[in-house]
């Protein structure tokens, strides 16, 4: 096995290289929730994937934890099960699969019952003597986030995480309800692990193409001239669904689309789109960044709300033809709710590259499409060469497609000899082979395992959406702003239309 790979072993090299070839140190991953939705859906296809890429370590061990009473074989069924589900790839191969659940363990733990980790401490310690697995050890917490307090200081004080390696610790969204709760809790994970130990997943950073949002500009001099508010009329980041409440009412009617997306999903892909890189970027350098433009940010009065924000809530209306049932008839949601299920705002960054240039974010359920998509919409001085306006231009976009679609698409002008030479936009295509996409939890689990937190949210950077969504938060729980209501299967409400419309712009 290579020695250890400690963060700053990663911290030089380009956030966005290839480093298929680094080994990987030998690891316990500790998985609590491992009987849970997200373990099946994401985290065992992701192990698995990197399993079959080559790109777990040559030695590692998973401890899967619940409360369930579950055997080791009964745990590798649901393993296997899940795999053959929800993996990309081909799951024929029964030699490797059999070869990764033999490492799959499991034991039954109640996240409040202290003892228990003395338990859990034995079995892993075994594993490591078994299997001669130093005491590296990543702790991978798929729970509620009210159990993230006592897992932290179980591990603590169980001795879990005094070992002789090195110790991680991943944790799901959400990261607190707002503001006050986001460092209570932050306070809280920082008496058991230090601020390089801590992996706090935000899954948009681990999409392929959010990840090559830095690329885009300084990778290629045409857009670097261009990057910034001389060149660049307004910024739009859409992330759209299809799907409703489904079986999230608890968690979503607390919740709204303002934390579930944008405090999380939408700030960071804003962020990734607006900060500016030196050409040797490293981890530190990309997280400084991503600060500096949070800090940048001009901060929302409440009072600014009503103007800045539009919130909407989804009627009935039908979705590719199918009738589907507004939010309030949503099983176990309240008659009452104000909930809010769309969100668009207007943001502006006070730095010297975009003043100027608004940032348009908008994302709702019951949508007409799944798509999240950045827009950067370039200044269209042209028109005003054309004196016979029916020959104007139109803006020239640059269309940067992250889900489903992986791929970019650049909104030129051109002569169409069909049409009697006018001018029309034209667009050229790049689209990724989708089924040779990595998934954002493979690419995330691998920069976990490797030691490197670029695509991670750090907590300056978690707290600074937080401090700019709060008086939002705040103007929705006084309803200072209306709800407006949108059909199902549309864009929205109109009232987001308007939003942009007033600074004589339009979605794209
Ligand atoms: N599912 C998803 O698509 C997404 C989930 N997330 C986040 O991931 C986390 C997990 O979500 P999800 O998998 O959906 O949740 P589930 O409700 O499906 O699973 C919860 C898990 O927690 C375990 N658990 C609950 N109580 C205890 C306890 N007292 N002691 C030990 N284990 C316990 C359950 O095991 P058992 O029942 O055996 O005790 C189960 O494995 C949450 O923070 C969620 O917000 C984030 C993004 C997407
Ligand atoms: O985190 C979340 O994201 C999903 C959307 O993710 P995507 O990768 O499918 O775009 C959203 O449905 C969910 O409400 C939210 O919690």
């Amino acid at each position: 096995m290579g020695g250890l790979t400690a963060p700053q072993d990663v911290k030089n090299q380009s956030a966005l290289g290839d480093l298929k070839t680094l080994e990987l140190d030998s690891v316990t991953f500790v998985l609590f929730g491992a009987t849970g939705d997200l373990a099946k859906r994401k985290i065992y296809p992701a192990l698995y994937n990197l399993f079959l890429d080559e790109k777990m370590p040559h030695t590692f061990s998973i401890v899967g934890l619940g409360r369930r009473d579950w055997s080791d074989h009964t745990f590798q069924a649901h393993v296997e099960k899940s795999l053959q589900i929800f993996s990309r790839r081909s799951i024929n191969d029964s030699y490797k699969m059999e070869e990764f659940l033999r490492v799959c363990h499991y034991s039954s733990l109640d996240v409040k019952d202290k003892k228990g980790y003395d338990k859990l401490l034995d079995v892993i310690q075994n594993q490591e003597k078994e299997m001669s697995i130093p005491e590296n050890r990543l702790f991978y917490l798929s729970v509620s986030p009210e159990f993230i307090d006592v897992i932290t200081s179980n591990i603590k004080e169980s001795g879990l995480g005094s070992s002789k390696g090195w110790k991680r610790l991943i944790i799901e969204k959400p990261f607190g309800h707002d503001l006050k709760s986001a460092q209570v809790l932050n306070e809280k994970l920082s008496q058991a692990f230090e601020e390089k130990e801590i992996y706090r997943i935000d899954h948009y950073l681990g999409k392929p193409m959010v990840q090559n949002l830095e690329a885009i500009e300084s990778a290629n001099p045409v857009f670097q001239a261009l990057w910034s508010n001389q060149y660049i009329s307004n910024v739009q980041i859409t992330a759209s669904e299809t799907v409703g409440v489904e079986q999230r009412a608890s968690y979503y009617d607390q919740t709204g689309a303002i934390r579930d997306m944008v405090q999380n999903h939408l700030l960071q892909m804003l962020m990734m789109t607006a900060m500016h890189l030196p050409k040797q970027e490293s981890v530190k350098d990309v997280r400084q960044e991503k600060v500096r433009v949070m800090e940048s940010l001009r901060p929302l009065q409440k009072e600014d709300v009503v103007s800045n924000v539009v919130r909407g809530q989804y009627d009935h209306g039908e979705i590719y033809g199918e009738p589907v049932v507004g939010y309030k008839e949503e099983p176990e949601i309240r008659d009452s709710s104000t909930n809010d299920t769309f969100v668009s705002a207007r943001v502006l960054i006070e730095d010297s590259f975009w003043s100027g240039v608004p940032f348009y974010i908008r994302t709702g359920k019951r949508m007409k499409e799944k798509t999240t998509r950045i827009v950067i919409e370039f200044k269209n001085p042209l028109n005003e060469l054309y004196i016979d306006k029916s020959e104007g231009t139109s803006p020239n976009l640059l269309m940067i497609e992250v889900s489903p679609n992986s791929g970019y698409s650049l909104q030129i002008n051109s002569k169409n000899p069909l049409n009697g030479n006018k001018l029309e936009p034209v667009a050229i295509n790049f689209s990724s082979n989708q089924e040779n996409v990595p998934e954002a939890y493979e690419l995330l689990l691998y920069d976990a395992l490797r030691g490197d937190p670029t695509f991670f949210a750090h907590w300056k950077e978690v707290e600074l959406s937080w401090k700019w969504v709060q008086p939002i938060l705040e103007a929705f729980e006084e309803n200072n702003l209306p709800l407006h209501r949108y059909r199902a299967g549309s864009m929205g409400p109109e009232a987001a239309n308007q939003l942009l419309e007033m600074d004589g712009f339009k979605w794209r």
